[in-house]
Order: structure tokens, then sequence, then C-alpha cells
């Protein structure tokens, strides 16, 4: 099993590419099920999650192809395929449930495995059920996985007025690409608005599907009856920048955040320039400055949907804390399980105390080096940033939760000047 080993007190400096969103390009693939006619992605980042839905997908039928240098990646769904996705491969990555309501849409049936609970939190599905239902689903669960079909002689889903329970981002997905195909109107009411669920509309409309209201909290779809492929340009990873950013405010640096939307990253923009970091928006990116996490003051937050503090951004901001100076409250409202990080920050002398959803940080913490394991995705970016900070040697052991959202993280950390290598 792959680990990172890292000797830390090393500025972070230079210029860094930041990629396609995981989070955009998981959907966008989901997309390229909507019609038989190719569509194609740019910018699709390399990630385990990127390939994991690429098998899904060839499983299911659909012939796919790699171009080009620049993660070009190209979908034909034909009319034939077979509308499943099963446990093997939706265990490793609940995103697969986005297949859902493509598949439905366009085959009128689909079988997609239950994606069963994970680290961070339960994370249930029922939300995305709910729709799909209110447009006129048939849908149980059996042996595992969600049956959905259209009832007997009904050709496509119904549009509908669809209220969810709470803001949820791959529910409002979910729905809004099913709507596209289903017979009349669907309002989609406290619709997630995070640029993910924007650049899939986008993506949707360049396939001539009609939304309106993307990036608010209502969402109108007039539903048509096919679909026509596409081109589109998977946008820049918010999450991603915003965790190299908290890496060169924690060691200090000057660093130019390649394909970097500041307009994505306000909520945390704003507490990284509280602190003390410089952010200079410009043409090629976002260039962060700091002077190191122990002249920076620490920050509370509190997770929130967008346009708040992003829940992927919490353990990364965490480790950053740390080092700056003064104590600080984090709450997490998104997620009932997401401070696993806490424990293995400690084993680098960290010091967190956890009640609830809300864990108090002490700042100024002089972190060593140790072995630690990461336990889901972003809290092994928390990890790897405490690492670049701590003296001596750090190993984050159990990386495949990284490689699952991270693309060359190393290989970008190490061009930046950190000392940083993957090992067996
Ligand atoms: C692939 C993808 O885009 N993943 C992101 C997406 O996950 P994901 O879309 O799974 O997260 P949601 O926005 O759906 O979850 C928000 C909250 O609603 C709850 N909920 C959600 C749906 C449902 O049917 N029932 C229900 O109870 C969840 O358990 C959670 O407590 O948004 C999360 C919140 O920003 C991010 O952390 C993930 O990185
Ligand atoms: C929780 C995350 O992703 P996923 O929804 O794919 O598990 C994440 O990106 O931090």
């Amino acid at each position: 099993m792959d680990k990172l080993l890292i000797r830390g007190g090393r500025r972070l400096d230079g210029r860094v590419t930041i990629s396609g969103a995981k989070n955009a390009a998981l959907p966008q693939m989901c997309a390229a099920l909507l019609t038989h006619e190719p569509v194609h992605l740019v910018n699709v980042p390399r990630l385990h999650d990127v390939r994991t839905m690429r098998q899904l997908l060839d499983h299911m039928g659909v012939v796919s192809t790699t171009h080009g240098e620049r993660g070009g990646m190209s979908f034909a769904a034909p009319d034939t395929l077979r509308p499943e996705a099963p446990y093997a491969l939706v265990k490793t990555m609940r995103a697969s449930v986005l297949a859902l309501g493509p598949l439905l849409a366009r085959f009128g049936r689909a079988r997609v495995s239950l994606p069963g609970g994970c680290a961070i939190g339960a994370r249930p599905v029922d939300q995305h059920i709910k729709g799909l239902s209110a447009m006129g689903a048939l849908i149980e669960v059996e042996h595992g996985d969600i049956v959905a079909r259209l009832p007997e002689g009904q050709k496509r889903l119904r549009g509908a007025r669809i209220t969810t329970d709470m803001i949820t981002v791959t529910g409002t997905e979910n729905l809004m690409m099913a709507a596209c195909l289903a017979e009349g109107e669907t309002v989609l009411e406290n619709a997630a608005q995070e640029p993910e669920v924007s650049d899939l509309a986008e993506m949707l409309i360049a396939m001539g599907a009609r939304i309106e209201g993307h990036g608010s909290s209502s969402i109108r779809i007039q539903g048509v009856a096919r679909l026509a492929g596409c081109t589109h340009q998977v946008v820049a990873d918010r999450i991603e920048a915003g965790t190299f950013a908290c890496a060169v405010a924690a060691t200090g640096g000057d660093v130019l955040l390649e394909h970097a939307r500041l307009d994505h990253m306000e909520a945390l923009a704003d507490k990284l320039r509280s602190a003390g970091v410089t952010l200079t928006p410009g043409a090629d990116g976002l260039r962060v400055q700091s002077p190191g996490g122990a002249a920076l003051v620490a920050q509370g937050f509190r997770t929130m949907e967008y346009p708040g503090f992003p829940t992927d951004m919490q353990a990364q901001f965490m480790a950053l804390n740390l080092v700056a100076q003064g104590s600080t409250t984090v709450t997490e409202t998104i997620f009932e399980n997401r401070f696993m990080h806490v424990q293995e920050l400690m084993r680098l002398g960290a010091e967190i105390m956890v009640d609830g959803r809300v864990a108090t940080v002490a700042g100024g913490a002089r972190l060593t080096g140790a072995t630690v394991m990461a336990t889901d995705l972003r809290a092994s970016a928390s990890l790897v940033i405490a690492g670049l900070v701590a003296e001596g040697e750090t190993v984050v052991d159990r990386i495949y939760h990284l490689d699952r959202g991270y693309d060359a993280m190393e290989d970008k950390l190490r061009q930046l000047g950190a000392d940083i290598e993957r090992i067996q």
C-alpha cells in the first residue's frame, strides 16, 4: 500500500496547475448517459474516482476514450446499454449514485446499488429517491439495489415541483439531470448552489437542456425529448485550490495557483485573508503569499453549504489553525463524523478537543513528525499539510483515500519545493 514520506519545514514557492474538479467531472461523466451522441470533456482530472466512474460506465456499455494532454475524455452511451451499476463498483465511490437519474430518464429503468454509509457520515440518498418518485418513478430497494422504473405505458418521467428536506449537492445534480428529459417543467427548490452544480447545468444546456436559475436555490428545468452531444471543459477544482492555499499559508511561501477561481472560494478566502494571507487574483490564476503559519492568526469557522465555508476544506483549515496563533472553534454542520483527522493530527503534537460537532483547536502548536493514517479524502490532505510544517519525518499511510480526489498531489507539492515522496 502506498504511503507518503514528508520531511517538513520547507517553504512552498512557484506555480502549480489546479486540475479540473472531481465533484464536477463525476456528474458530468454521468450526464453522458443522457444521450447516444458523443460527449467530450476537457480538463478531466487524473483521479482514482474518475477511473472508477469510467469502469462503471464501461460496465454498462458506454464507449469511452481518452485523448490529448489536457485531460480529454469522450463518451458515447448507445441505446442498447445495460442500465445497471453493481455494488462492486458503487461501494468505492458514492458519486456512482449519479447514474440513477440519467439512466431512469433515458431508459425508463435503472438498477443502482445503494451506496452504503462511509467514514464521514451516514450519507443516505433518500432525497434522490423522493425527488425521482415525485417525478413518477416507481422505486424499491431490492437486495441492496435501488430498482427504479416508470409505470406501465409511461415513456418519460414527469416534471414536478420538488423541495428537498435539506440542501444536497448530488441530490440536486441527479434530479436536474433526470428533469432534463422529463415531460414538462420541474422546479427544484432548496437546490444546492455549488459551482459544480452550475458547471453541470452549463454542460447540460450545451447538450440542449432548458435550465434556468442554476447557482440559486431554485432551479427551473423544461424537459426536452432528447439531448445531443457536446464539448465541455470541467471547472477548476476549488477544493484542490483551497488545499494548496492552506498548505502555502501554513508553510509560508509565494505560489500562483494556475486556473484557480477566487469567485468560487470566497468564504475560504475571507478566512485566509483574516488570518494574514495575501490573495491576489489575476488573469492566470490566484497568487497566495504567506509569511508562514506562526505569523498568522487562527480563524474559527462553521462549515455550511455553498456559498458558506465548505465541509471539504474543514480538515485542511484545521491543520492551518494548529500552527497559527490563538485558540479557535471549528464546527462541522454537514457530516456527523468528519473529525477523524483529529486523532491523527494529535499524533503530530496537536491539541484538539472534540465535543460533538465542535472541535476546539489550540494554535501555536509545535508539530513533530510521526506515522499517521489517512481515514478519508480531506483528512488525508490535512495530514499532508501538517506533515509539511512538522519537524522531522511524517509518514502518511493509506493514501488511497488521497488518490481518490487529488491529481498527483505529491508531484505538485514537490514542484513547489516540498520534500515529499511516495513510498511503498
Ligand atoms: C461527489 C460530490 O459532489 N461530493 C460532494 C457532495 O456530496 P453529497 O452530494 O453526497 O453530499 P450532500 O450535499 O448530498 O449531503 C449533505 C447532507 O445531506 C444529507 N443527505 C443528503 C442526501 C440525502 O438524500 N439525504 C441526506 O440526508 C447528507 O447525509 C449530508 O449530511 O457534497 C458534499 C457536501 O458539500 C461534499 O462533501 C462532497 O464532496
Ligand atoms: C467527501 C468527498 O467526496 P465524495 O462525496 O466523493 O465522498 C470530498 O470530495 O471531500
